[in-house]
């Protein structure tokens, strides 16, 4: 079957497993899911970009993502929507900020330890010409 199908095959599992990582982490449950715009009705307001990790594990179902970079955007993008969304001194703000950057670090940290760098760099080449 077609080389490149099977390396981006290949990223899917990789990045399915990165998710459940990440997403059974008990530090990250206000990641797992999107924020419920019912009891946070001025959250769309504010974030215009929400990304959530059971989101990004549809979007790897749905081949969103052709390399690791493109995942680690939306875990950025996560990061920075809590940022913004919660910036106030309170010690609620401050650890769900804490949070954000604990969840950004670790997902970078275990894709570089536990993905080959001639994996991606494969993946990004079949990304670009695509
Ligand atoms: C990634 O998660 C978040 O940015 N948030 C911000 C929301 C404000 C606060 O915490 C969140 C959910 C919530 N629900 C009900 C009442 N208040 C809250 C989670």
């Amino acid at each position: 079957y077609d080389r490149e199908e099977h390396t981006l095959r290949e990223l899917r599992i990789f990045l399915r497993d990165m998710c459940k990582k990440l997403a059974s982490n008990k530090l990250f449950f206000m990641f797992t899911k999107p924020v419920d715009t019912e009891e946070v009705p001025d959250y769309p307001t504010i974030i215009k970009q929400p990304m959530d990790l059971e989101t990004m594990m549809t979007k790897v179902d749905f081949h969103r993502y052709e390399c690791a970079k493109d995942f680690l955007n939306d875990i950025e993008l996560i990061c920075q929507n809590a940022l913004e969304y919660n910036p106030a001194r309170t010690s609620a703000d401050k650890q769900i900020r804490h949070r954000a950057c604990s969840l950004r670090d670790y997902a970078y940290t275990l894709i570089k330890t536990e993905m080959d760098t001639d994996f991606e760099e494969k993946c990004q080449e079949i990304s670009k010409k695509r």
